[in-house]
């Protein structure tokens, strides 16, 4: 079962993402943006970085990459796609998700561990957790505030399309748990379909213990059985 790990110029997080399927047991495989087919591919990661250095605003050039149209294609017919912290603002700036990242509310570029809440696992990303279930994982990202006009918002807590919420791991920690200002304390989505899925954690950066956290596993987990479901 084969997933593209997308390459964009600036991506940081591309090795960790391949490492993270490939310790779960799937197949990856990096494949540079000019790519014009993903043919072969059951999913695809778009992984953190700095595409194109975050010129104009995160994510906003990267949306113009050839492979763009094929992640598209793929995203269209129900395949899973996820895009984490970079490939989360690559997705919303490509319209394959609604909402904007915007600049941290600090602008500060925040580089820390955060408490997450799952919302649901009836997804190909979360069917490994509990609901309710909370994580710690880390955040590295400047442009990471969610944003959505209301009626956007509203249309999202209807359809539960918010996987992931940032929440207080502590009681001591409940004042200053949303690292960003996100509104909801959104801090993950899926589209209405369920298939893709965007993210500002970085859950391939907490899969071993040697890492600080294996708290991100459950998204490589659920990946593979989800795929195994489908072969
Ligand atoms: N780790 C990342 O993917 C960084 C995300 C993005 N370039 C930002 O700073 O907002």
């Amino acid at each position: 079962m084969k997933v593209a790990v997308i390459q964009f110029p600036g991506s940081n997080c591309d090795q960790d993402a391949a490492w993270a399927l490939k310790w779960v047991g799937l197949e990856a495989e990096l494949i540079w943006h000019t790519a014009t087919h993903l043919e072969g591919f059951a999913a695809v990661v778009l992984p953190g970085g700095f595409s194109y250095g975050d010129y104009l605003r995160a994510g906003a050039l990267a949306k113009f990459s050839p492979v763009m149209a094929e992640v598209r294609r793929l995203a269209e017919r129900g395949n899973p796609v996820i895009g984490i912290c970079n490939g989360f603002q690559v997705l919303t700036e490509a319209g394959l998700l609604p909402g904007a990242l915007l600049a941290n509310t600090n602008l500060h570029f925040t580089c820390k561990e955060v408490g997450l809440r799952v919302e649901r696992n009836d997804t190909p990303f979360t069917q490994a957790y509990r609901p309710g279930e909370l994580l710690r994982l880390p955040i590295a990202h400047g442009e990471g505030r969610y944003y959505a006009d209301p009626e956007v918002l509203e249309g999202l807590e209807e359809r539960r399309q918010v996987v992931f919420r940032y929440a207080a791991l502590t009681p001591a920690a409940s004042a200053d748990y949303n690292p960003n200002g996100s509104l909801n304390d959104i801090a993950g989505i899926v589209n209405a379909r369920g298939n893709v899925l965007g993210l500002m954690p970085h859950p391939e950066r907490a899969v071993e213990a040697a890492l600080g956290t294996t708290d991100g596993l459950g998204v490589f987990e659920s990946l593979k059985a989800a795929l195994e479901v489908v072969a």
